[in-house]
């Protein structure tokens, strides 16, 4: 029987589908009935089975009348677990990463490697799903499990071989990133974020930490990068798994990062492999995407790849969107670069980035998300302050809160800093002020398309609006 021996369901080739929403329900699907931040899906049980739903999966306390009740206490694992076995087969090399920053950024380069090494490769996150010709939007940097699983199952069709894919720590949480053997499972860091939804930075570290713990197969290899003060643990968690291990970065056994200097258009980079030193010229700027690229490479060997063409392909990856991406030359001939950094230590890192290329000063514009952890505001703040020159506070994603709010606990930790709330108008003032040998550097949004204001998504492009601002 395809989907085991579910109590009750005499044959599963009734079995339809799967969904999480009773409003796309069809008939024969499985319907997942869980509790959710706004909603309770137990109360749309009644009307998934109208709509034809062929079994519940739910926790034991729900009521279900009619039909097969799969209950389970997390019923969203058993769940997961359920269409994976349905939407299967899967692509044969699937990889996961996990940390605070540079998950997109690790997948994207991931799948360049692969493809340089004569993969059909893809990539699921934050961009979309991403392959060699196409980029599809999900919305979410880990999608709901049905899309996910979907995605998966459709690539595998298409002939796709190797995927990596982001496991953020709600997708890890809500068992929305699970199902497929996961052959290698990266880590590349952990600061604050998210602390709206994780109770704690305990708790958010717990969350991430299922990718090692139950996620990844059993034989599979974890990829740590070793310049975290968390890597440690994480090399804790993969150990007491028994999990083969690969280090990345300072001081590590596979790829050790012997030194690093940057250039005008990237970085020299010395490193040492099975016992031999290698030279690197890196296309891409900043300490960051280094390690972004030492941990896919470290992805890449997990998963078979051999080191000559990982190391070449190294020096020919291509920079990834939004992420340091420099979008025009002001008139006064200063560089505007725009970076997806939204959390405190992201802004530091993308600051880093820019410091060695800054000749007079550099102007931050900044702002934070609504409706998500309201404590990181003034830290980010505090970051840009600390290590620019000129801070403009601007809005990003206000979303339901009141943007002048969330511009007040952003300047709370950078108090000299100038706020202009339009977006727009901060970006001009910013190209504005600049003079040559100075560096702009727009955070938070890099390849964003919209500003989330109440509801409503108004189209919004930082690279854009900047060459506009510019021109
Ligand atoms: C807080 C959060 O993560 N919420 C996600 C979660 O929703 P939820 O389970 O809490 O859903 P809910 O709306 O309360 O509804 C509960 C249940 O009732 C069902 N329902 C609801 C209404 C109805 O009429 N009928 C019905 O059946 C829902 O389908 C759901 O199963 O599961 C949904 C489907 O899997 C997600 O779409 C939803 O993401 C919301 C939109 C969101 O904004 N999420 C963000 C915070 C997020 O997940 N971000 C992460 C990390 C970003 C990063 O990389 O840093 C991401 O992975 O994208
Ligand atoms: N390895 C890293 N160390 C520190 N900061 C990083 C690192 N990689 C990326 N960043 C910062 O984080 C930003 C977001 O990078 P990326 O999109 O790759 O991360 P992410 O983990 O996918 O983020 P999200 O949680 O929003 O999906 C970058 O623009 C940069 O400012
Ligand atoms: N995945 C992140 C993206 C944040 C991007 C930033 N522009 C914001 O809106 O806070 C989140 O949903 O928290
Ligand atoms: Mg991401």
């Amino acid at each position: 029987m395809l989907l085991g021996d579910l109590a009750g369901i005499a044959d599963d080739s009734d079995v339809t589908g799967f969904a999480l929403d009773h409003r796309k329900v069809a008939p024969g699907n499985i319907f997942g009935a869980f509790r959710g931040a706004r909603f309770n899906g137990e109360d749309f049980i009644a009307e998934a089975i109208r709509r034809g739903a062929s079994a519940v999966v739910a926790r034991p306390e729900a009521k279900v009348e009619g039909v097969p009740h799969l209950a389970a206490d997390e019923p969203r694992k058993l769940f997961a677990e359920l269409a994976a076995r349905f939407f299967a087969p899967y692509p044969e090399t699937i990889a996961a990463v996990t940390g605070t920053n540079g998950k997109t950024s690790t997948v994207e380069l991931t799948r360049q490697l692969w493809r340089m090494a004569g993969h059909r490769s893809a990539s699921i996150g934050t961009l979309g799903v991403t392959t060699a010709d196409d980029q599809v939007k999900t919305g979410l940097t880990t999608p709901d499990i049905v899309t996910f699983l979907s995605n998966m199952a459709g690539m595998e069709r298409m002939g796709i071989s190797h995927v990596a894919y982001e496991a953020s720590s709600h997708g890890l949480d809500q068992y929305r990133a699970e199902g497929v053997p996961v052959k290698a499972a990266a880590f590349t860091n952990f600061s604050r974020d998210h602390l709206d939804y994780h109770p704690s930075m305990d708790a958010y570290f717990a969350a991430k930490m299922r990718l090692f713990d139950e996620v990844i197969s059993a034989d599979g290899t974890a990829v740590v990068w070793t310049g975290d003060p968390k890597s440690r643990e994480v090399i804790g968690h993969a150990t007491r798994r028994g999990l083969k291990l690969i280090t990345v970065g300072p001081g590590a056994d596979t790829i050790e990062l012997v030194s690093r200097q940057s250039t005008p258009l990237g970085q020299q980079l010395l490193l040492r492999h099975a016992g031999k030193d290698y030279k690197l010229s890196l296309p891409l700027i900043g300490a960051y995407q280094m390690n972004n690229v030492l941990t896919a490479a470290g992805l890449v060997l997990a998963t078979d790849g051999d080191w000559a063409t990982t190391l070449s392909g190294m020096g020919r990856v291509s920079p990834v969107r939004g992420r340091l991406e420099r979008a025009v030359i002001s008139p006064a001939g200063a560089p505007v670069y725009v970076d997806y950094a939204h959390t405190p230590d992201a802004i530091e890192a993308a600051i880093e980035a820019l410091r060695p290329h800054v000749e007079g000063r550099l102007i931050t514009v900044l702002g934070a998300g609504g409706d998500r952890d309201h404590g990181k505001r003034p830290e980010m703040g505090a970051a840009a302050a600390r290590l620019s020159d000129v801070v403009i506070v601007t809005d990003d994603n206000p979303r339901s809160e009141d943007p002048a709010a969330i511009r007040k606990a952003v300047l709370a930790g950078a108090p000299g800093a100038i706020e202009v709330g339009d977006r727009r108008a901060a970006i001009a003032e910013a190209i504005d002020m600049a003079k040559a040998g100075d560096i702009v550097l727009v955070a938070g949004k890099g390849h964003e398309q919209g500003q989330i204001i109440g509801d409503q998504v108004l189209p919004f492009d930082d690279v854009t609006v900047a060459r506009e601002c510019a021109a």
